[in-house]
């Protein structure tokens, strides 16, 4: 797509380093971006998109946006007021338009997609970092101090770096901003992801198994031992690169499970289940894959503490996210069916009781390219800039 789509518009100088530019348009008006300033006067292009965006834009960078999760981003940006994308990256596919390598996106009057280390991040106030976990690292300790970043990769969720090293088979490298780091899963972190300059976005699994147990383990609803989890995810959780393994003849008509007892989502849910039980809890967690392109299911049996009933665990998942508006308790006996959050950023979830007394099946589903990835990641990223946390995010899921 042609530069020539874009409406030129330049920074104007009086404004800088007060935390907040003023651009003034060729038309006369005045557009007010926050956060971070431009470090010198340029000329900013800005995406003709079709929607309407407000006053107020913050200039963004999808890295790996030729990805499933960087595409996902690229699409909810479409639709949202305050965020405007200035800049994309791909690896391969750099040099390519949004357009040609998604079609479904073609209608996004936006700039070709650059490699990383072309790119220019003058004109960026926040980016969302869609890339492989390992890559990342080394390409975040480089990106100008005053960006704001969502970072969809594993390399920030462990706190542990030496844990890191054990489960992703490689040292840290980037130690220092580990320690800045804040882990994303929104409804648990809200206030310490407000004031956040880097925020590790939670993987898919994690987010569909720490919603339900968290609010359950502070109330001490549940024991911690014997934490069983049984997951399910669509084919996209492997993002979009070719391999084997996901090739539509080894997936199609048939399931199987992966990482027995190895998986690294392991230590990342443990972590935050001991956080919110103030000591170490270890769970037993199998990930499935699934004939189908996107959406996940967590299954999780647990013992409940002494003289607790299901009832209980149901009013306490009420009391936890009656004001939430991303995760749903669905009323009492009904299952939730990963194809009602397709598409969407939300997480339905219930309660039921096993047929062994004293124990509970809890199952909770999202859709792992949304509330798993880039979804939260824009709820994340409106908390950081001070918009409304659904911004850009009211989408219904996709049915059938
Ligand atoms: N898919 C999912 O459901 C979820 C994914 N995540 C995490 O989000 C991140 C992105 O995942 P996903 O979108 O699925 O992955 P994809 O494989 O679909 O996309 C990866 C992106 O990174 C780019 N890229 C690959 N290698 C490099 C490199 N060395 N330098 C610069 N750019 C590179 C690719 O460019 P190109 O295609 O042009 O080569 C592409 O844009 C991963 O860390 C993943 O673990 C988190 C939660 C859920
Ligand atoms: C189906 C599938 O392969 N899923 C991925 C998880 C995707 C995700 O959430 O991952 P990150 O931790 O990489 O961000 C996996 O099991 O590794």
């Amino acid at each position: 797509m042609s530069s020539a789509a874009f409406s030129s518009i330049s920074l104007d100088p009086g404004c800088f380093g007060k935390g907040e530019t003023t651009i003034r348009k060729r038309d006369g008006r005045r557009l007010c971006i926050r956060g971070s300033v431009a470090s010198s006067p340029q000329s900013l292009q800005f995406a003709n998109t079709k929607t309407q965006k407000s006053e107020e834009i913050v200039r963004i960078g999808v890295l790996g946006a030729s990805g499933y999760t960087g595409s996902e981003i690229v699409r909810l940006l479409a639709n949202h007021p305050n965020f405007g994308i200035t800049l994309m990256t791909a690896d391969r596919k750099a040099g390519q338009s949004i357009g040609s390598v998604f079609p479904h996106l073609v209608t996004q009057n936006l700039p070709d997609m650059v490699a990383v280390k072309d790119a220019d991040f003058s004109n960026v106030d926040a980016v969302f970092c869609c890339l492989p976990h390992a890559t990342t690292q080394d390409i975040i300790k480089c990106l100008p101090k005053q960006l704001k970043i969502v970072d969809l990769s594993a390399d920030f969720r462990l706190r542990n770096v030496n844990e890191y090293e054990e489960w992703y088979g490689q040292p840290h490298r980037a130690p220092e901003l580990q320690k800045e780091a804040i882990y994303g899963l929104t409804e648990v972190s809200r206030e310490e992801i407000r004031n956040a300059r880097l925020v590790a976005n939670p993987g898919c699994y994690p987010t569909s198994v720490q919603l339900p147990l968290v609010p359950l383990i502070k109330a001490n609803l549940i024991e911690l031992r014997n934490i069983i989890i049984d997951a399910k995810s669509g084919v996209s959780g492997a993002g979009r690169g070719a391999k084997e393994s996901i090739l539509y003849t080894e997936i199609a008509e048939g399931i199987h499970s992966y990482g027995i007892t190895k998986h690294r989502h392991v230590p990342e849910i443990e972590q935050g289940l001991s956080d919110a039980s103030r000591s170490k809890v270890t769970v037993s967690f199998t990930p499935h894959l699934m004939p189908m392109s996107r959406g996940m299911q967590s299954t999780i049996y647990v013992e409940m503490a002494p003289g607790v009933q299901v009832d209980d665990l149901y009013q306490q998942l009420k009391i936890a996210y009656e004001d939430e508006e991303f995760v749903i308790l669905l009323d009492k006996g009904a299952v939730p069916h990963t194809r009602n959050v397709r598409g969407s950023n939300y997480c339905f979830m219930n309660v039921f009781p096993d047929r062994i007394p004293g124990r509970a099946i809890i199952i909770s589903v999202i859709d792992n390219l949304m509330k798993g990835a880039s979804g939260q990641a824009v709820q994340n990223l409106n908390l950081m800039m001070g918009f409304p946390e659904n911004s850009g995010l009211l989408y219904q899921a996709l049915f059938p």
